[in-house]
């Protein structure tokens, strides 16, 4: 059931209490729910996601930032993009970010999942080991128009999972010339039918969490289909402000209760948790609620009212992020959908083929290819310093390719004209940034400093994306009838230097963030959580959310995001004994 108020809860006790229901929260909430006499609550910020139309809509997922759906965050002034204080979108919804996000779905190559079981000393976390769990969270679904997908997609590779898959449903013209340019330069640009088999390297198709020409989020395909089990409450509208310490097994404090309120006004309420208390909210949510809770390092609590209780050092720390940067070219052909986005009767009539029928541009997000590159192997970008792409199944950039002007930075689009976007990103960054609290009110936004384009590698590497961009439209593919030309500020920047400075004028981010309450070995001295999620030096609480990642992957993130929270479920089940269809008498209690 879905409530609006605490007040509507006929307990507060529960087995486990999953503090928010965005995309790895509504997974467990799923999953844990199985077992028949296990109780959940999940604690929502958020508001429900149903019946909003541009939640639903693939392709007007761009127009969400800003909006309700939105927590509205922003940067600090970002030093690395000439103190431009950058929007920062996460999702304020059930789904989470996953309600919001720009639907691109991909698992991560195998060197990903094998770098993490390195890191973690943890052969669980290996492509070997998450595999099935890959396997259980989306499967391969036709495209929204039905077309044949033969060389588009490879369905040997994918699963049988709720979240539903599929490439363009609305094939552009642009499409077939990326096909062809791929095909002729070959290299660096050899084509590669599906990045979902393991290899994120080479040009191809988008894949995307859409099925029948609808967005498909962790809401859609977790939470709906089971939020009428008599075992699961679901509450929005309603924050966690504070983990509160229940009791202590020798030094390590315990916590099974948790503070939630509707505003900064209202009176906390208590909520325990028999078993344990789930962190899921996300890359800011998360390290926000244990900093709040005196969880992190000690300086973060020097002139602070909070009480530290545990010397936890990572917390908030390891923010690490994609940038991106849209560059504009203008082309001479008219096959483009500038037009949809500027006059508002083509929009209509595009929105009604969407409502109508499920088809058309709006069945897709805007972006049918894309590339994943690895910097040629001279790079002056990877001189002095050791490679930090997981391996060479993983990419140092991606350039996406959209038919149009994809408004996604700042410029806005003009008037007239047809247009093609490159979207460049930078996916192996080792800038790296942080969370911290702006004062001890949970209701206040906590600050965010992603530090993007900070170091020498992430600009290096994006200038070589932008170059890469360029080489790839001056083929003759491209040449032939679309003639792109790069326009704007890109017109001018003509060296490596110039680029660089365009890029600090134009970089946003692709939403990408990661690692603020990263996992690391049991017993390591850094890191949040031990290799199975829990939090260290304390009892009670585990953490699934994008946060844990030790290292970010070289690739859009929602799939490592659901592959996790799929095999956290499974080790919390294995951790208490838990099989669903089977009765489970529970010795624990709430003190
Ligand atoms: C605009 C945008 C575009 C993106 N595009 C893509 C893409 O194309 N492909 C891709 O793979 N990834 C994309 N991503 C990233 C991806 O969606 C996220 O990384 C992923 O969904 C994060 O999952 P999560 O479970 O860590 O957090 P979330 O899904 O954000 O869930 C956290 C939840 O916790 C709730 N919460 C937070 N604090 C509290 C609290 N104190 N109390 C109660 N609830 C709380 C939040 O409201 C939210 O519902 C995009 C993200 C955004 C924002």
């Amino acid at each position: 059931k879905i409530f609006t108020s605490p007040d509507q809860l006929t307990t507060t006790t529960y087995d486990f209490v999953i503090v928010g229901g965005g995309t790895a929260g509504s997974v467990l909430a799923n999953r844990l729910s199985e077992v028949d006499n296990i109780t959940v609550l999940v604690i929502e910020a958020g508001i429900d996601n149903k019946d909003i139309l541009p939640v639903q809509v693939p392709f007007l997922g761009v127009t969400l930032p800003g909006t309700s759906v939105d927590w509205n965050f922003t940067t600090t002034p970002q030093t690395g993009l000439n103190n431009r204080v950058i929007p920062y979108t996460r999702g304020f919804v059930l789904g989470g970010s996953s309600s919001v996000n720009l639907l691109t779905f991909n698992r991560g190559s195998d060197d990903v999942w094998d770098r993490w079981a390195d890191l973690t000393q943890d052969a669980g976390w290996s492509w070997d080991s998450v595999q099935q769990y890959y396997l259980k969270s989306s499967r391969l679904v036709p495209p929204a128009d039905n077309h044949s997908t033969l060389r588009q997609v490879d369905p040997t590779v994918h699963g049988n999972g709720p979240v539903e898959v599929s490439v363009p449903g609305f094939p552009l013209p642009i499409d077939d010339i990326v096909v062809s340019a791929s095909k002729q330069l070959g290299g660096r640009f050899a084509f590669n039918e599906d990045f979902n088999s393991g290899n994120f390297v080479g040009v191809g198709f988008m894949q995307s969490s859409v099925g029948g020409g609808e967005r498909s989020s962790a809401a859609t395909a977790y939470l709906e289909p089971v939020e009428n089990r008599t075992n699961l409450d679901i509450l929005i509208n309603t924050r966690a402000t504070k983990l509160v310490q229940s009791g202590k097994s020798g030094y390590t404090p315990i916590f099974q209760k948790l503070e939630i309120a509707q505003s900064n006004t209202s009176t906390p309420i208590e909520v325990c948790a028999r078993k344990e208390i789930i962190l899921a909210a996300g890359v800011i949510g998360t390290p926000q609620l244990l900093l709040l809770s005196g969880i992190g390092p000690p300086s973060a609590f020097k002139n602070s009212s909070i009480k530290p209780l545990v010397n936890s050092p990572d917390v908030g720390l390891n923010l690490v992020d994609h940038p991106l940067v849209p560059n504009y070219f203008s082309v001479s052909s008219n096959g483009t959908w500038d037009d949809v986005l500027r006059n508002g009767s083509i929009l209509n009539a595009t929105l009604g083929e969407w409502i109508g029928a499920r088809q058309g541009l709006f069945v897709d997000s805007p972006g049918n290819t894309l590339a994943f590159m690895r910097l040629p192997p001279n790079s002056s970008a990877l001189e002095g310093i050791s490679d930090p792409a997981a391996g060479p199944q993983s990419s140092h950039t991606e350039l996406i390719f959209v038919d149009g002007f994809a408004p996604f930075g700042t410029v806005p689009q003009p008037s007239t004209g047809n247009f093609i976007t490159v979207l460049t990103n930078v996916v192996s960054p080792t800038s790296n940034g942080s969370v911290t609290l702006a004062s001890d009110d949970p209701f206040d936004k906590p600050i965010i400093d992603p530090r993007i384009l900070t170091s020498d590698f992430d600009i290096q590497a994006m200038v070589q994306a932008i170059n890469d961009a360029q080489t790839f439209l001056a083929s003759s593919s491209w040449q032939a009838e679309f003639k792109p030309v790069p326009f704007g500020d890109l017109a001018t920047a003509t060296t490596d230097e110039a680029k660089a400075a365009f890029a600090r004028n134009n970089s946003v981010t692709v939403n990408h963030p990661g690692g603020t309450a990263r996992m690391s070995p049991y017993g390591a001295p850094w890191g949040v959580v031990d290799s199975n999620l829990r939090l260290k030096m304390a009892l009670g609480v585990r953490i699934v959310d994008a946060s844990v990642f030790p290292v970010i992957p070289e690739c859009h993130i929602q799939g490592p995001v659901y592959i996790i929270a799929e095999r956290a479920a499974d080790l919390i089940k294995a951790a208490y004994g838990l099989i669903p269809g089977q009765n489970t008498t529970s010795p624990d209690t709430c003190n």
